[in-house]
């Protein structure tokens, strides 16, 4: 397919989309009136800006309240469409895009409509250009694509043909079976956008929610089978009208356009087996078996008391890095690095957020080709100098220039603790605590990088979102995302906030910019888990007493068990017959915390208890451990 954005998917000047749209690999672009009008130069000016960025105008849109006009008003939309041409010719474009009419003035009947886009058609043609006609959802009598496609059908002239978008026919929900049997020769334009589902008028839905496919609810895939049955090989454009993308950073908008398109073509080819014209054909999404590391970037200073509550927490030191200053410290099946060099990645890290989460390694099954889909989905690879004996790691950079690792066990990454690090004595009096695993990450970001880290994840990773939610934390409402794998054993929970006040938005200004902000842990068995972490001298997050009651009156547990937990900070929840205990540490900094958790067949986070866990943090505003 030949695929393409349109220029108001973006914020920013013309001349800044322009630039955006050719560095994020686009060779198309949908020329919007409103940025031919808002710029400040002639259509030739603009065509010779467009072309110097080797672009190519496929339409110039939208044409409006064309069609069903009565006699009187006809003749003036004709006389307004050749104005159009006009401009296009200047442009260099032959594709004008009519959308179906809103105007009360307009008529109905189908043929009515035809015999307007024939006409329209006839003059396009004498001038060598095409018009595309599009149902909109809120068209006034045209609003569903098979009755444009009948309107286009009836007009049987070759330069009139039809747009599909996505938003208009899944926003309404129409039935997509018909859009097998049209001839792909007559689908001159498709236009592709996600939402979220939204209970709201589709006008409004439409010009401020649409997002890029995968990121919102709708059902693209079934719309891409349906479309591949034709044949289509054609046009194919991003049209996204979203309040927050034309606030947002018109570079990363453009690259997560053109990531979402790549990922929506793969997932066509990998459910069909054919080859998809104008994709390079990547290896799948990797499966993730896991985390392998979490990678903290210290100075000195900061590095003693983190190491002093690792051990608090049952951690052991087990390794030596053969010539960084990196420790690897750990605990059942959890490894948690230690960095506190004095240059490199981490050091700069560090410099710039303060003690952080600087990399993730993620175990995969195959990392060389985790790192080529990467590279073909538009995400930056990471590479930094490799001392002698030390293993290249491949890597991409991840959430607010942190990266992530690709570990895989069939290579020699399988052997990275190993081969980079020496076995040391660990000298520590505490006891272990019995974790086993990284049940999940929590990454805070900006709001508006919500949508574009839940692509980076679900494009590369096999994982998938699951409903977002609103958190009610003491300063405002947080939103959360979380993407995890099948199994379980990917879980990241990524969290943004409009607010200024919420521990979110904290977070973002005090560590200066996104990241981890808590690590849960796993155990098999939390009170034994706590009892140790107890003796251990590890100070857990004071649970306010009105919890247990509240816990007592709409629970079945036994008062001995809420005694116990609340005994211990122990937060609970239930999904049916599935239970789930937590804990928290005090916070770090003010600002890093962990989070100790029991599954007994629970999948979810206990999102219920988030508020309260909330507003004990921010009552304790970060006591240090
Ligand atoms: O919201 C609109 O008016 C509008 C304009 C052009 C389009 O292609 C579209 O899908 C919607
Ligand atoms: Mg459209």
């Amino acid at each position: 397919m030949k695929t393409a954005i349109a220029t108001v998917c973006l914020s920013g000047g013309l001349d800044d989309k322009l630039e955006a749209i050719a560095n994020a690999g686009f060779e198309r672009v949908e020329l919007f009136e409103n940025d031919l009008l808002s710029f400040n130069g002639s259509p030739a000016d603009v065509r010779r800006m467009i072309e110097d960025y080797r672009l190519q105008t496929i339409t110039f849109q939208p044409f409006r309240d064309f069609e069903g006009m009565p006699p009187a008003l006809r003749e003036r939309a004709l006389t307004r469409a050749e104005r159009k041409f006009d401009v296009m010719e200047a442009l260099g474009c032959d594709l004008l895009m009519v959308c179906s009419n809103v105007s009360p003035d307009s008529l109905g009947g189908i043929d009515r409509a035809a015999a307007d886009l024939r006409e329209l058609g006839d003059r396009a043609a004498r001038r060598g250009m095409r018009v595309a006609f599009e149902a909109l959802a809120w068209g006034r009598h045209i609003n569903d694509y098979r009755d444009a496609w009948e309107a286009v059908r009836r007009a049987d002239h070759p330069a009139v043909g039809l747009v599909l978008d996505t938003f208009h026919i899944l926003a309404r929900g129409t039935d997509l079976s018909a859009i097998r049997a049209i001839p792909r020769d007559r689908i001159f334009l498709v236009q592709a956008a996600d939402a979220p589902k939204l209970d709201m008028d589709y006008l409004s839905w439409s010009r401020h929610f649409r997002n890029f496919p995968g990121q919102g609810d709708f059902p693209l895939d079934s719309f891409m089978d349906a479309l591949a049955a034709t044949g289509f090989d054609g046009l194919f454009s991003l049209e996204i009208f979203n309040d927050q993308f034309r606030s947002g950073s018109t570079r990363q908008v453009a690259v997560d356009g053109h990531r979402s398109l790549i990922y929506l073509l793969d997932r066509l080819h990998a459910r069909s087996g054919h080859t998809v014209a104008g994709l390079t054909p990547m290896p799948p999404r990797a499966k993730c078996l896991g985390v392998e590391f979490i990678e903290f970037a210290l100075d000195d200073q900061a590095a003693v008391p983190f190491e002093s509550m690792l051990q608090g927490l049952g951690f052991r030191r087990a390794g030596q890095h053969i010539s960084k200053q990196v420790t690897r410290w750990r605990q059942g099946d959890i490894n948690i690095v230690v960095n506190t060099e004095k240059e490199g990645f981490a050091h700069s890290y560090n410099i710039t957020h303060g003690t952080s989460v600087c990399a993730l390694g993620l175990r995969v099954d195959d990392a060389a080709a985790t790192l080529d889909r990467a590279q073909l989905l538009l995400d930056m690879p990471f590479r930094q100098a490799v001392g002698p004996g030390e293993l290249e790691i491949p890597a991409v950079r991840g959430l607010g220039g942190s990266l992530v690792y690709f570990i895989d066990p069939k290579t020699d990454l399988a052997r990275v603790w190993d081969i980079e690090f020496r076995a040391v004595a660990d000298g520590s009096d505490k006891g272990d605590a019995g974790l086993q695993r990284v049940d999940h990450l929590q990454q805070v970001m900006l709001y508006d990088e919500m949508l574009s880290w839940l692509l980076f994840y679900t494009s590369l990773l096999e994982v998938d979102k699951t409903p977002a939610q609103d958190v009610l934390d003491p300063g405002g409402l947080v939103k959360s995302q979380v993407v995890q794998s099948d199994d379980g054993r990917l879980r990241l929970v990524l969290n943004g906030s409009q607010s200024g006040r919420t521990q979110t938005s904290r977070f973002l200004s005090e560590a200066f910019g996104s990241g981890v902000q808590h690590i849960a842990l796993s155990t098999d068995d939390l009170l034994t888990t706590v009892r140790q972490l107890e003796a251990n001298g590890v100070k857990l997050l004071p649970v306010p007493e009105n919890y247990y009651d509240d816990l007592e009156a709409k629970s079945e547990l036994t008062m001995e068990l809420i005694d116990t937990l609340k005994a211990h900070n122990i937060f609970y929840d239930r999904e049916g017959d599935a239970e789930y205990f937590q804990v928290y540490t005090n916070t770090i900094e003010d600002r890093f915390f962990f989070e100790i958790v029991e599954r007994r067949g629970y999948r979810g986070y206990g999102a219920v208890n988030a508020p309260i866990r909330l507003a004990a943090q921010a009552r304790l505003g970060g006591r240090p451990l």
